[in-house]
């Protein structure tokens, strides 16, 4: 993706070739500024402040952590010591416990001296994966929005919820990559953005992308989907997905369940768009087995912005002495799923649908 006519990732190798760079996503949309993540604790730190969010792209950063952290220590200890501090950073997407087993896997095999320099390069093919995986998304999607260009003859009018842009992987996107391929192929698309309170992912960070890509958007409040689609103004909704069960249950930022309810009660397509990497194949009841973050209660009861004078600030918004909560995911059960968008093609969210794009699983199942 470009900003300002410059492509970028959102996670790239430094020059110097042991460090690596991130875009600050705690800084947009005010301020667009790359951050050096030059060890384990660099990155650790970097995925539970959000400076990079979203599931791919944690993945990505803790492989990247992995690979920082074994220039300090790369024996066999020292591998599980990082997988372990890592991978308890964020603990609903699973992209990133994902990440750090496939590249531990790998390790096992590699010689001490040269298992960080091994690690660093597999985090590379991981994000170099994720890239096309999300790209391929963006293909099957796009048919989606074709057919209801096609068949309506008029702008096709998404809403997504929270950020599962480019900013959310290495590039691309998941939900917003078939918005992009058929922006790109001329489809006439506009995207309601849920601001997605509390940490406003949607209204910060969706808004960012859509307007540097050129996508007509329009942020709305997090209450007002239903009534949109109430007044037959939404022709489907495609979110992300932190984590998949291999019955097709998703679960992403929270809200997402609401707007799927009320997708339901208005026959709105529904759609989870996810690679590979977000499937958990050991679950089959979200609801139940997935873990749910529980994140400061802070970012409920305070918002940050700019001011008029450009500085940013932090202000309270909560009766002061009120107690908050901050669940920051929930699990959108299969029946409430159109289908899933993956790298592999669209399937129906369930066992059988997600077995049909992926059958080397049949077995394990
Ligand atoms: C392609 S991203 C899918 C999800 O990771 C995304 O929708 C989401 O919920 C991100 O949550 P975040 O808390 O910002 O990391």
């Amino acid at each position: 993706m470009k900003i300002d006519g410059q492509p970028y990732r959102t996670i790239f190798p430094d020059a110097d070739g042991v460090s690596v760079q991130v875009i600050d996503q705690t800084r947009l949309p005010f301020a667009f500024e790359l951050k050096r993540l030059g060890s384990m604790h660099d990155a650790a730190v970097a995925i539970r402040t959000m400076v990079v969010r979203g599931a791919p792209l944690i993945g990505v950063a803790a492989a990247y952590g992995l690979a920082l952290g074994l220039a300090e220590d790369a024996s066999d200890a020292g591998i599980e010591r990082a997988v372990a501090f890592l991978a308890e950073t964020r603990p609903t997407a699973i992209n990133l416990r994902w990440a750090l087993d496939r590249v531990a896997a790998k390790l096992r095999t590699v010689p001490i001296s040269e298992r960080a320099a091994f690690a660093f390069a597999e985090a590379g093919h991981i994000a170099e994966e994720d890239v096309e995986s999300c790209h391929a998304i963006g293909m099957h999607g796009a048919k989606i929005l074709c057919e209801i260009h096609a068949r309506t003859g008029r702008t096709v009018n998404v809403l997504t919820h929270c950020n599962a842009g480019w900013l959310a992987t290495v590039d691309w996107g998941t939900a917003l990559a078939p918005i992009y391929v058929a922006h790109d192929a001329g489809v006439p698309v506009h995207v309601f953005v849920d601001e997605t309170r509390p940490r406003n992912q949607g209204a910060a960070l969706t808004a960012f992308e859509l307007n540097a890509h050129g996508v007509p958007h329009t942020v709305i409040a997090d209450n007002a989907g239903g009534h949109l689609m109430q007044h037959g103004r939404i022709d489907i909704c495609i979110v992300g997905s932190d984590r998949t069960t291999a019955s097709g249950d998703v679960c992403n930022k929270i809200g997402t369940y609401l707007k799927a309810l009320a997708a339901s009660d208005n026959r709105v397509p529904f759609y989870a768009a996810l690679p590979f990497s977000t499937i958990d194949w050991t679950l089959d009841d979200g609801v139940a087995q997935i873990p749910i973050e529980e994140r400061d209660g802070r970012e409920v009861s305070h918002l940050t912005g700019r001011l008029p004078d450009g500085a940013f600030a932090t202000i309270e918004v909560v009766s002061p002495g009120s107690p908050v909560a901050n669940p920051a995911f929930d699990v959108t059960p299969a029946r409430l799923v159109t289908g899933i968008i993956t790298e592999r093609g669209v399937a129906t969210a369930s066992a059988d649908g997600l077995l049909s794009l992926y059958p080397e699983r049949r077995a394990a199942a």
